[in-house]
């Protein structure tokens, strides 16, 4: 990377912008954002590990597209070893289907879809917990559910113009929509059979059909996203899904345990990644020889790169106090500003043959395209991310009817609580002191991007474009080419839209 001024200290991405320069990359389609820092992400997009974040539907959605969630290290072992698995048994190349009970009233399915296009349910006679949001329960047993369970696809935007108690089982009608997985083909051939099969049906939304089980769903939507991005998959083809381990308690069996659940990569997480409790947990882990890329953080120096990559990280987890649920830096005066802080490890990672995922403060495509620029292999995003249908938890409509999800910081009082429930009251009443983080806020849904894969989109095509203007046609190249400018505060103000009328 290129930077144009001398900067009087550090800097963070409003501070910065990207110049373009002279391109030979003909087309946006032509980028490939592959990370390439041994995950087997193939769009450099992490979920952050936080609870109201990444769970399991977020994770397979997002590695279907190409990203990672880490599934974070707060819930018991059993709940994230049936999340690692719940993310492999889903499919690739279809979405996960939302199912609901036929006894479900409309009010129960607007907590979990907005009445919006492209989104749906799949309605099941009886109970739909047989099917555990998609499974057919306990490990071992086939995936998918039986075509005679299932009694309708019920297009969300729907839900709009029905009673709130109306029943889901009375409102599907008409043959189930239904296209063979055979039929599904490859790129533009998938896009253009499944456009058919939606118009010949007159349904936006298909049941994909392996025998007689339905094992997802599909739209012309879909079908498109399929043909852009690759999905991040293990070497058995299965999504791939990433876990945190903390670095207090019996890391070495958390950290086993999570390979042999099924994890990609490990994530060794707390709020002072540079600290001697660290070291000891990446030399634990490294001891294991798992086989696996490891990231560790949080850090913002080149000294704490040396020292976590010297212990066996391979990816090292960057940002102390940019976290949109972070107070860090007004309790503490800790952190550094984002871009400087990716910059300079970045530099001292890739001396080390290891790689930076930039974590926290993104706001817009923009803030990925710098991170990126500075050197970053991944981008991780939480508080952006819980503001979509498929992070955990249930949409709410606020007292103008807009939808939100409730998201916390995972070093809130709230978190703290949660995670230190067992200990008695004067050990759990000392932990609670040291919050540094918000215990609730509201993150609204999009009404024009209410999936995660709707920011992916929006994300990844602001990004591609950002690297033709640079020339890059990969991340590698990205990295060599940007060539970065310092702003003033009105310079970013130039930068943004306007709604309204000056
Ligand atoms: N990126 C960021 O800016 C931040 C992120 N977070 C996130 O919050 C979650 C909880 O992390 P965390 O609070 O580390 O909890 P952990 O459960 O991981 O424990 C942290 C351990 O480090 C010790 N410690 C020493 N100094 C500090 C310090 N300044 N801050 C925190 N712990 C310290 C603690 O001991 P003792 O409790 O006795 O002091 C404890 O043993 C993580 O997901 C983390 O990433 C939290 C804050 C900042
Ligand atoms: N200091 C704190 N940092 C936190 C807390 N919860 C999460 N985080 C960090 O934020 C990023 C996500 O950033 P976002 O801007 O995309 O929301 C996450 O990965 C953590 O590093 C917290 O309570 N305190
Ligand atoms: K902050």
């Amino acid at each position: 990377m290129q930077i144009s001024g001398q900067p009087t200290g550090d800097l963070t991405y409003s501070d910065v912008y990207l110049i373009p320069r002279r391109s030979a990359v003909g087309s946006r389609f032509a980028v490939d954002l592959a990370p390439g820092d041994g995950t087997p992400a193939t769009i450099p997009l992490v979920a952050a590990n936080m609870n109201s974040v990444s769970g399991p539907r977020l994770a397979a959605t997002l590695a279907r597209r190409g990203g990672l969630a880490v599934l974070p290290q707060d819930p018991p072992l059993p709940v994230v070893e049936e999340a690692i698995r719940w993310v492999k048994e889903r499919p690739a190349s279809c979405d996960a289907p939302i199912v609901a009970g036929a006894g479900d009233t409309a009010a129960d399915a607007l907590r979990r879809v907005p009445p919006s296009e492209q989104h749906g349910l799949v309605v099941v006679r009886g109970d739909a917990e047989r099917y555990a949001d998609g499974t057919a329960g306990p490990s071992g047993a086939p995936v998918g559910i039986p075509v005679a369970e299932v009694l309708g696809v019920l297009p969300a935007h729907r839900l709009a113009s029905v009673p709130e108690d109306a029943r889901l089982g009375d409102l599907v009608r008409g043959e189930l929509p239904t296209i063979p997985v055979a039929e599904l083909g490859e790129g533009r051939a998938a896009f253009d059979a499944v456009l058919a099969a939606e118009e010949a049906l007159g349904a936006p939304i298909l049941c994909v059909l392996e025998g007689d089980r339905v094992v997802g769903t599909i739209t012309s939507r879909s079908a498109l996203r399929n043909a852009l991005y690759a999905p991040a998959v293990d070497r058995d083809g299965r999504l791939a899904v990433t876990a945190a381990v903390g670095i207090n308690g019996d890391v070495a069996g958390k950290a086993s345990a999570l390979a042999a659940a099924g994890a990609d990569v490990l994530v060794v997480d707390t709020a002072h990644g540079h600290q001697e409790g660290m070291i000891r947990a990446l030399r634990t882990i490294a001891d294991l020889d798992l086989g696996l890329p490891v990231a560790a953080g949080n850090i913002v120096t080149a000294d704490g790169v040396h020292d976590l990559v010297n212990a066996g990280a391979t990816i090292l987890k960057v940002g102390v106090g940019p976290g949109a649920m972070c107070t860090t830096r007004m309790m503490t005066a800790v952190g550094r500003p984002q871009f400087s802080a990716v910059l300079e490890t970045a530099e001292a990672a890739s001396e080390l043959g290891a790689h930076v995922w930039a974590d926290g403060g993104v706001r817009y495509p923009r803030d990925v395209a710098l991170a990126l620029a500075a050197g970053a292999a991944s981008i991780m995003i939480g508080s952006w991310f819980a503001g979509t249908i498929e992070a955990p938890g249930e949409l709410v409509a606020d007292p103008g009817g807009r939808l939100y999800k409730e998201s916390w910081g995972m070093a809130s009082t709230k978190a703290v609580q949660a995670r230190f429930g067992g200990l008695d009251p004067y050990e759990r009443a000392r932990k609670e002191l040291f919050a540094e983080g918000i215990s609730s806020s509201k993150i609204y849904l999009d009404p024009q991007r209410p999936s995660v894969e709707d920011l992916v989109d929006m994300i990844t095509s602001g990004v591609r474009s950002s690297f033709t203007y640079a020339g890059a046609g990969s991340v590698a190249e990205f990295h060599e080419r940007a060539h970065v400018g310092l702003q003033s505060a009105a310079g970013y103000e130039e930068g943004k839209a306007l709604p309204v009328s000056w």
